[in-house]
């Protein structure tokens, strides 16, 4: 379970978050919306440690993540990052296998490469992709290979941030699809940041809005066609016209 205590975090006068208040369910896959720039990759940096909240609590089940040891914690998570960030001087295998190859979950050169052959399986990709390079791929098979490296060493909690960007509709469908699947089959608990109301549909479970950094609305997936919120009736539909300004 991963609880958000009254988070504040400015960037100078540029403040981010305003008191967030959230929590996610252990096994549960919450997806964050909300506008451009409103703050929901820092709220996910904040749980990592890679941004530093200025007041407020993060606890994951139950301890505090400025307590932990750094390591061991963070072996706990699996990241898809926005762009898919993949190196593109490593084959594909070495690209999955990453986190496999040091630290904490280091294993032997021979069994991290046939656990990144099979995690490459899983999300659809044949084993010769393996020794190739993310340059000689497409978007959507990039976006699978970044897949393949979050759930390579079997965390128990996975962030995806806006995984289906740059990707067509069909394509993003099949990856939506794939980490609905992922989700359900591994049993964790995943945070998704994203803008597709597709990904919303096939992802969430739970939806939490951000706007103005705080948590405006939450609840499940299924309510909230009917939240009765105008701010996430006006993101649901996508229009121009209500109260979220947006820049003309
Ligand atoms: N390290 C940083 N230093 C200064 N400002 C930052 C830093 N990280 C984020 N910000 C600012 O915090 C705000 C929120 O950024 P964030 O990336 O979380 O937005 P977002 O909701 O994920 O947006 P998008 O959907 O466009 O990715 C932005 O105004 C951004 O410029």
């Amino acid at each position: 379970m991963i609880t958000f205590e009254n988070i504040h975090k400015s960037f100078g006068s540029n403040h981010v978050l305003r008191g967030v208040n959230l929590t996610v369910e252990r096994g549960e896959s919450m997806v964050i919306i909300g506008g451009s720039g409103t703050g929901k990759s820092v709220l996910i940096k904040t749980v990592l440690g890679l941004v530093e909240p200025d007041s407020g609590r993060i606890l994951v089940d139950g301890q505090d993540v400025t307590q932990v040891k750094r390591d061991a914690f963070l072996s706990r998570f699996g990241m898809l990052f926005q762009g898919g960030a993949l190196f593109d001087s490593m084959p594909v295998w070495q690209n999955v296998a990453f986190r496999l190859q040091r630290g904490a979950l280091k294993r032997p050169l021979a069994e991290a490469r046939e656990i990144a052959i099979e995690k490459l399986r899983r999300v659809g990709l044949a084993p010769d992709v393996a020794d190739r390079f993310p340059a000689e791929l497409s978007g959507g098979m990039q976006k699978r290979v970044s897949l393949a490296r979050a759930i390579a060493a079997e965390p128990e909690i996975i962030f995806f941030d806006e995984p289906t960007t740059g990707l067509d509709p069909i394509m993003s469908d099949v990856i939506n699809e794939l980490i609905r699947e992922i989700v359900v089959e591994m049993g964790v608990t995943a945070m998704t940041i994203t803008h597709d109301m597709t990904s919303v549909h096939t992802i969430a479970d739970k939806v939490a809005m951000l706007h103005r950094g705080t948590i405006q609305w939450s609840g499940r997936q299924t309510d909230m066609a009917q939240s009765g919120d105008p701010y996430v009736e006006q993101f649901v539909n996508g229009r121009a016209e209500g109260p979220i300004e947006t820049l003309r």
